[in-house]
Protein backbone atom coordinates (compact mmCIF):
# COMPACT_ATOMS: atom_id res chain seq x y z
CA UNK A 1 0.00 0.00 0.00
CA UNK A 2 1.35 3.13 -0.54
CA UNK A 3 -0.01 6.66 -0.03
CA UNK A 4 -2.35 6.87 2.35
CA UNK A 5 -3.03 11.18 1.86
CA UNK A 6 -1.83 13.96 3.52
CA UNK A 7 -5.04 14.28 5.87
CA UNK A 8 -3.69 14.72 9.95
CA UNK A 9 -5.70 12.65 12.32
CA UNK A 10 -6.23 16.55 13.88
CA UNK A 11 -8.02 18.18 10.68
CA UNK A 12 -10.20 14.67 11.13
CA UNK A 13 -12.78 16.75 12.85
CA UNK A 14 -15.94 15.72 11.34
CA UNK A 15 -17.33 12.80 9.91
CA UNK A 16 -17.85 14.22 6.31
CA UNK A 17 -13.75 14.62 6.24
CA UNK A 18 -13.55 11.27 7.89
CA UNK A 19 -15.20 9.48 5.59
CA UNK A 20 -13.42 11.40 2.71
CA UNK A 21 -9.69 10.84 4.12
CA UNK A 22 -10.83 6.78 4.95
CA UNK A 23 -12.84 5.85 1.16
CA UNK A 24 -9.88 8.12 0.04
CA UNK A 25 -7.36 4.78 0.89
CA UNK A 26 -5.86 2.77 -1.83
CA UNK A 27 -8.42 0.38 -2.33
CA UNK A 28 -6.78 -3.66 -1.11
CA UNK A 29 -5.95 -5.78 -4.04
CA UNK A 30 -8.15 -8.76 -2.33
CA UNK A 31 -6.62 -11.45 -5.26
CA UNK A 32 -3.47 -9.99 -4.09
CA UNK A 33 -3.63 -9.98 -0.39
CA UNK A 34 -4.73 -13.73 -1.00
CA UNK A 35 -2.02 -14.83 -2.84
CA UNK A 36 0.56 -13.65 -0.94
CA UNK A 37 -0.44 -14.54 2.49
CA UNK A 38 -1.24 -18.17 0.63
CA UNK A 39 2.18 -17.96 -0.83
CA UNK A 40 3.94 -16.93 2.76
CA UNK A 41 2.77 -19.66 4.72
CA UNK A 42 3.91 -22.41 2.33
CA UNK A 43 7.62 -20.81 3.50
CA UNK A 44 9.40 -23.52 5.34
CA UNK A 45 12.03 -22.74 8.15
CA UNK A 46 14.85 -24.41 9.52
CA UNK A 47 14.43 -26.67 12.71
CA UNK A 48 16.96 -24.79 14.91
CA UNK A 49 14.70 -21.26 13.79
CA UNK A 50 11.55 -23.53 14.73
CA UNK A 51 12.71 -23.68 18.36
CA UNK A 52 13.39 -20.22 18.12
CA UNK A 53 10.12 -19.44 16.62
CA UNK A 54 7.57 -21.73 18.91
CA UNK A 55 9.33 -19.47 22.29
CA UNK A 56 8.52 -16.41 20.23
CA UNK A 57 4.86 -17.40 19.96
CA UNK A 58 4.88 -18.43 23.22
CA UNK A 59 5.79 -15.32 24.26
CA UNK A 60 3.52 -13.33 22.35
CA UNK A 61 0.57 -15.48 23.58
CA UNK A 62 -2.24 -13.64 25.05
CA UNK A 63 -3.77 -17.14 27.01
CA UNK A 64 -7.49 -16.24 27.27
CA UNK A 65 -10.59 -17.39 28.48
CA UNK A 66 -13.93 -15.89 27.49
CA UNK A 67 -16.45 -17.97 28.62
CA UNK A 68 -19.40 -17.35 30.93
CA UNK A 69 -18.56 -20.32 32.73
CA UNK A 70 -15.44 -18.84 33.86
CA UNK A 71 -14.67 -18.99 37.39
CA UNK A 72 -12.14 -17.82 39.80
CA UNK A 73 -10.53 -21.08 39.95
CA UNK A 74 -10.35 -21.50 35.77
CA UNK A 75 -9.05 -18.54 35.71
CA UNK A 76 -6.22 -19.09 38.74
CA UNK A 77 -5.33 -21.89 37.03
CA UNK A 78 -4.91 -19.94 33.56
CA UNK A 79 -3.15 -17.50 35.10
CA UNK A 80 -0.22 -20.38 36.96
CA UNK A 81 -0.20 -21.75 33.33
CA UNK A 82 0.51 -18.47 31.80
CA UNK A 83 3.47 -17.70 34.09
CA UNK A 84 4.80 -21.13 34.18
CA UNK A 85 3.54 -22.70 30.52
CA UNK A 86 5.54 -25.68 31.28
CA UNK A 87 6.34 -26.50 35.12
CA UNK A 88 9.03 -29.08 34.18
CA UNK A 89 11.21 -26.64 32.57
CA UNK A 90 11.64 -23.26 33.52
CA UNK A 91 13.34 -22.35 29.81
CA UNK A 92 9.51 -21.97 28.42
CA UNK A 93 8.76 -18.32 28.42
CA UNK A 94 5.87 -17.24 30.24
CA UNK A 95 2.95 -15.84 27.63
CA UNK A 96 2.57 -11.90 27.47
CA UNK A 97 -1.05 -11.84 28.71
CA UNK A 98 -3.79 -13.48 30.27
CA UNK A 99 -7.02 -12.00 28.87
CA UNK A 100 -10.18 -12.01 30.60
CA UNK A 101 -13.96 -10.60 30.94
CA UNK A 102 -13.54 -7.35 33.17
CA UNK A 103 -15.40 -9.09 36.24
CA UNK A 104 -12.14 -11.81 36.68
CA UNK A 105 -9.74 -8.84 36.42
CA UNK A 106 -9.29 -8.65 40.17
CA UNK A 107 -8.60 -12.19 40.28
CA UNK A 108 -5.99 -12.02 37.59
CA UNK A 109 -4.41 -9.57 38.56
CA UNK A 110 -4.01 -10.90 42.09
CA UNK A 111 -2.80 -13.95 40.76
CA UNK A 112 -0.47 -12.36 38.34
CA UNK A 113 1.71 -10.54 40.75
CA UNK A 114 4.77 -10.46 40.16
CA UNK A 115 5.25 -12.03 37.44
CA UNK A 116 5.49 -9.04 34.55
CA UNK A 117 2.64 -10.13 32.72
CA UNK A 118 -0.28 -8.65 30.85
CA UNK A 119 -3.92 -8.49 32.52
CA UNK A 120 -5.81 -7.79 29.30
CA UNK A 121 -9.53 -7.52 29.64
CA UNK A 122 -12.23 -7.07 27.02
CA UNK A 123 -14.72 -4.17 27.15
CA UNK A 124 -17.25 -1.61 25.63
CA UNK A 125 -19.74 -4.87 25.84
CA UNK A 126 -17.68 -6.97 24.17
CA UNK A 127 -18.31 -8.77 22.12
CA UNK A 128 -21.50 -6.89 20.31
CA UNK A 129 -20.16 -3.70 20.80
CA UNK A 130 -23.94 -2.92 21.49
CA UNK A 131 -24.25 -0.87 24.66
CA UNK A 132 -24.49 2.53 25.39
CA UNK A 133 -21.22 4.58 25.43
CA UNK A 134 -21.67 5.30 29.00
CA UNK A 135 -21.55 1.56 29.88
CA UNK A 136 -18.76 1.24 27.28
CA UNK A 137 -17.12 3.44 29.53
CA UNK A 138 -18.19 2.32 32.97
CA UNK A 139 -16.81 -1.34 32.14
CA UNK A 140 -13.77 -0.05 30.67
CA UNK A 141 -13.11 1.82 33.72
CA UNK A 142 -14.35 -1.20 36.57
CA UNK A 143 -11.29 -3.39 34.18
CA UNK A 144 -8.80 -0.81 34.48
CA UNK A 145 -9.55 -0.19 38.43
CA UNK A 146 -9.36 -3.35 39.08
CA UNK A 147 -5.74 -3.90 37.52
CA UNK A 148 -6.34 -4.75 33.91
CA UNK A 149 -2.85 -3.20 31.98
CA UNK A 150 -4.69 -3.32 28.74
CA UNK A 151 -7.99 -3.16 27.34
CA UNK A 152 -9.41 -5.18 24.29
CA UNK A 153 -12.18 -2.83 23.47
CA UNK A 154 -14.59 -3.79 20.40
CA UNK A 155 -15.86 -1.39 17.70
CA UNK A 156 -19.66 -0.56 16.64
CA UNK A 157 -19.42 -2.63 13.75
CA UNK A 158 -23.24 -1.61 12.89
CA UNK A 159 -21.91 1.98 13.34
CA UNK A 160 -18.99 1.64 10.93
CA UNK A 161 -20.72 -0.61 8.52
CA UNK A 162 -23.40 2.18 8.21
CA UNK A 163 -20.76 4.74 7.69
CA UNK A 164 -20.73 6.71 10.31
CA UNK A 165 -17.15 6.38 11.04
CA UNK A 166 -17.08 9.51 13.33
CA UNK A 167 -19.07 7.65 15.67
CA UNK A 168 -16.44 4.71 15.57
CA UNK A 169 -13.62 7.53 16.51
CA UNK A 170 -15.10 9.18 19.12
CA UNK A 171 -15.92 6.11 20.84
CA UNK A 172 -12.03 4.99 20.90
CA UNK A 173 -11.15 8.51 21.54
CA UNK A 174 -13.35 7.98 25.04
CA UNK A 175 -12.24 4.67 25.67
CA UNK A 176 -8.25 5.62 25.07
CA UNK A 177 -8.84 7.97 27.70
CA UNK A 178 -10.68 5.87 29.90
CA UNK A 179 -7.58 3.47 29.33
CA UNK A 180 -5.57 5.61 31.67
CA UNK A 181 -1.85 4.11 31.67
CA UNK A 182 -3.59 0.81 30.31
CA UNK A 183 -2.57 0.02 26.19
CA UNK A 184 -6.02 -0.14 24.40
CA UNK A 185 -6.19 -2.82 21.75
CA UNK A 186 -8.99 -2.17 19.26
CA UNK A 187 -11.02 -4.95 17.85
CA UNK A 188 -12.22 -5.02 14.56
CA UNK A 189 -14.05 -8.30 13.97
CA UNK A 190 -13.36 -8.68 10.83
CA UNK A 191 -15.27 -11.26 10.20
CA UNK A 192 -18.36 -8.79 9.88
CA UNK A 193 -16.08 -6.31 8.04
CA UNK A 194 -17.05 -8.01 4.77
CA UNK A 195 -14.10 -6.39 2.76
CA UNK A 196 -10.49 -6.13 2.76
CA UNK A 197 -11.03 -2.24 1.93
CA UNK A 198 -13.11 -2.09 5.46
CA UNK A 199 -10.39 -3.62 7.36
CA UNK A 200 -8.06 -1.34 5.76
CA UNK A 201 -10.33 1.90 6.62
CA UNK A 202 -10.90 0.58 10.11
CA UNK A 203 -6.79 0.04 11.23
CA UNK A 204 -6.28 3.62 10.01
CA UNK A 205 -9.44 5.08 11.65
CA UNK A 206 -8.79 3.11 14.76
CA UNK A 207 -4.95 4.18 14.44
CA UNK A 208 -6.12 7.71 13.92
CA UNK A 209 -7.87 7.64 16.83
CA UNK A 210 -4.95 6.44 19.38
CA UNK A 211 -4.84 2.68 19.40
CA UNK A 212 -2.11 1.11 20.69
CA UNK A 213 -2.55 -2.18 19.08
CA UNK A 214 -5.25 -3.19 16.25
CA UNK A 215 -6.96 -6.84 16.69
CA UNK A 216 -8.75 -8.93 13.74
CA UNK A 217 -11.13 -10.70 15.79
CA UNK A 218 -13.50 -11.65 19.35
CA UNK A 219 -13.43 -15.63 18.99
CA UNK A 220 -17.14 -15.39 18.99
CA UNK A 221 -17.60 -14.97 14.85
CA UNK A 222 -16.50 -17.05 12.11
CA UNK A 223 -14.36 -16.49 10.18
CA UNK A 224 -11.86 -14.66 13.54
CA UNK A 225 -8.03 -14.45 12.24
CA UNK A 226 -7.26 -15.03 8.85
CA UNK A 227 -3.52 -14.55 6.97
CA UNK A 228 -5.15 -12.35 4.48
CA UNK A 229 -6.76 -10.07 6.71
CA UNK A 230 -4.26 -9.84 9.40
CA UNK A 231 -1.57 -8.79 6.12
CA UNK A 232 -3.63 -6.04 5.37
CA UNK A 233 -3.64 -4.80 9.18
CA UNK A 234 0.07 -5.20 8.83
CA UNK A 235 0.42 -3.41 6.24
CA UNK A 236 -1.19 -0.24 7.72
CA UNK A 237 0.67 -0.60 10.83
CA UNK A 238 3.54 -0.46 8.64
CA UNK A 239 2.38 2.47 6.57
CA UNK A 240 1.12 4.39 9.18
CA UNK A 241 4.34 4.28 10.75
CA UNK A 242 6.13 5.10 7.97
CA UNK A 243 3.63 8.59 7.86
CA UNK A 244 3.31 9.39 11.54
CA UNK A 245 6.63 7.93 13.04
CA UNK A 246 4.05 6.10 15.79
CA UNK A 247 4.32 2.27 15.96
CA UNK A 248 0.68 0.11 16.35
CA UNK A 249 0.57 -3.17 17.28
CA UNK A 250 -1.22 -6.14 15.88
CA UNK A 251 -2.81 -9.08 17.25
CA UNK A 252 -5.01 -11.50 15.47
CA UNK A 253 -7.26 -13.50 17.86
CA UNK A 254 -9.76 -16.20 17.17
CA UNK A 255 -9.29 -19.83 15.61
CA UNK A 256 -5.23 -20.28 15.97
CA UNK A 257 -4.88 -23.00 17.44
CA UNK A 258 -1.65 -24.83 16.31
CA UNK A 259 1.68 -23.99 16.32
CA UNK A 260 1.97 -24.09 12.22
CA UNK A 261 -0.15 -21.58 12.19
CA UNK A 262 1.18 -19.32 14.70
CA UNK A 263 4.67 -19.52 12.82
CA UNK A 264 2.65 -18.97 9.40
CA UNK A 265 2.03 -15.49 11.45
CA UNK A 266 5.53 -14.89 12.40
CA UNK A 267 6.79 -15.26 8.85
CA UNK A 268 3.69 -12.79 7.99
CA UNK A 269 4.87 -10.35 10.50
CA UNK A 270 8.43 -10.61 9.30
CA UNK A 271 7.92 -10.03 5.77
CA UNK A 272 5.05 -7.62 5.73
CA UNK A 273 5.68 -4.90 8.53
CA UNK A 274 8.98 -5.85 9.17
CA UNK A 275 11.17 -7.41 12.05
CA UNK A 276 10.69 -4.48 14.54
CA UNK A 277 7.42 -6.12 14.88
CA UNK A 278 8.28 -9.61 16.38
CA UNK A 279 8.45 -9.21 19.76
CA UNK A 280 5.41 -9.48 22.35
CA UNK A 281 5.61 -5.50 22.33
CA UNK A 282 3.86 -5.26 18.87
CA UNK A 283 2.45 -8.54 18.33
CA UNK A 284 0.38 -11.29 19.87
CA UNK A 285 -1.72 -14.36 19.40
CA UNK A 286 -4.86 -14.08 20.89
CA UNK A 287 -5.47 -17.89 21.52
CA UNK A 288 -7.74 -20.20 24.54
CA UNK A 289 -6.22 -23.40 22.93
CA UNK A 290 -2.78 -22.70 21.03
CA UNK A 291 0.04 -22.75 24.02
CA UNK A 292 -0.73 -26.50 24.76
CA UNK A 293 0.10 -26.98 21.20
CA UNK A 294 3.06 -25.24 21.24
CA UNK A 295 4.87 -26.53 24.45
CA UNK A 296 4.03 -30.37 22.35
CA UNK A 297 5.86 -29.23 19.07
CA UNK A 298 8.60 -27.88 21.73
CA UNK A 299 9.44 -31.06 23.82
CA UNK A 300 9.23 -33.02 20.78
CA UNK A 301 12.02 -30.56 18.98
CA UNK A 302 14.44 -31.07 22.11
CA UNK A 303 13.43 -34.85 22.85
CA UNK A 304 12.57 -36.01 19.43
CA UNK A 305 9.29 -37.27 21.47
CA UNK A 306 6.33 -36.45 21.09
CA UNK A 307 4.31 -35.95 24.38
CA UNK A 308 0.52 -36.22 23.34
CA UNK A 309 -1.96 -33.81 24.77
CA UNK A 310 -2.47 -35.36 28.05
CA UNK A 311 1.05 -33.89 29.51
CA UNK A 312 0.54 -30.53 29.62
CA UNK A 313 -2.60 -29.16 32.01
CA UNK A 314 -6.28 -28.30 29.75
CA UNK A 315 -5.45 -24.56 28.46
O1 LIG B 1 -9.13 -12.98 21.92
C1 LIG B 1 -9.01 -14.20 21.81
C2 LIG B 1 -10.08 -15.08 21.34
O2 LIG B 1 -11.24 -14.90 22.07
C3 LIG B 1 -9.66 -16.50 21.43
O3 LIG B 1 -10.34 -17.25 20.49
P1 LIG B 1 -10.13 -18.84 20.42
O4 LIG B 1 -10.90 -19.40 21.57
O5 LIG B 1 -10.66 -19.22 19.11
O6 LIG B 1 -8.65 -19.12 20.56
Amino acid sequence: MGDAGEVSTETLTSGPELRAFLHGLPGVDQVGADERAARLATRSIKTSAKAQAIDLAISMVDLTTLEGADTPGKVRALCAKGAHPDPSDPGVPKVAAICVYPDMVATAAEALAGTGIGIASVATAFPSGRAPMEAKLADTAMAVADGATEIDMVIDRGAFLAGDYLKVHEEIVAVKQACGDAHLKVIFETGELVTYDNVRRASWLAMRAGADFIKTSTGKVAPAATLPVTLVMLEAVRDYREQTGRMVGVKPAGGIRTTKDAVKYLVLVNETAGPDWLTPQWFRLGASSLLNDLLMQRRKLSTGVYSGPDYFTLD
